[in-house]
């Protein structure tokens, strides 16, 4: 059986993220998992992704960050109120803020590892800490505030 990843249970309005949607041809289309109590997501940064010569680029970092967290916290509501992820209403979480500490340079060439832990859970609020992993190295961490989506910004 393969499970499948939080963004995969989107429903398709919600899937046009840049970072995490399933029906964005053009994103990063990254995929979230639970392994225990934290979510895992892994990533290969591609040549376009770069910083300096050999180095990623930082705004992927964060965006890996901002939809590994989104989806997080999607995950972990659903957990809390004891729903399966994909059942309706769609509980879905929006970026409200988020902070990055790049802690060392962040290798091209290596699979990216995205370690999360829900530090925060509220009805409509959590929040999550990301760390980003090279080689087993943590190269970033963020923090990210994450809202329930507004019913206003529901695609119609
Ligand atoms: C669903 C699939 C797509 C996945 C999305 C991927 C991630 C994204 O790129 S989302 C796009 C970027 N984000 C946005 O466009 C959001 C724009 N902002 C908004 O819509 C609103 O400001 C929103 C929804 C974040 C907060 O709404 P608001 O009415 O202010 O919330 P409010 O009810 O006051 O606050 C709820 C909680 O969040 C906290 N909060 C709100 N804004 C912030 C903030 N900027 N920083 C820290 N905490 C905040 C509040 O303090 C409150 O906390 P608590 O419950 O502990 O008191």
């Amino acid at each position: 059986m393969t499970t499948l990843a939080f963004q995969d249970l989107y429903p398709d309005e919600l899937g046009h993220c840049y970072g995490c949607g399933k029906n964005n041809d053009h994103g990063l289309q990254i995929k979230s998992f639970w392994e225990g109590k934290e979510t895992v997501a892994h990533f290969e940064p591609r040549p376009e992704h770069t910083a300096l010569p050999g180095y990623v680029y930082g705004g992927l970092i964060a965006s890996l960050i901002d939809c590994h967290g989104t989806g997080s916290a999607a995950a972990a509501a659903y957990k809390a109120n004891g729903r399966d992820m994909g059942s309706e209403p769609a509980l879905r979480f929006v970026t409200a803020n988020l902070n990055v500490d790049f802690l060392a340079p962040t290798p091209m060439g290596e699979t990216l590892e995205l370690r999360g832990k829900i530090k925060e859970i509220k009805e409509k609020k959590v929040i999550v800490e990301i760390t980003v992993f090279a080689k087993g190295k943590a190269c970033a961490k963020g923090s990210i505030v994450c809202v329930k989506m507004p019913a206003s910004m529901m695609p119609s």
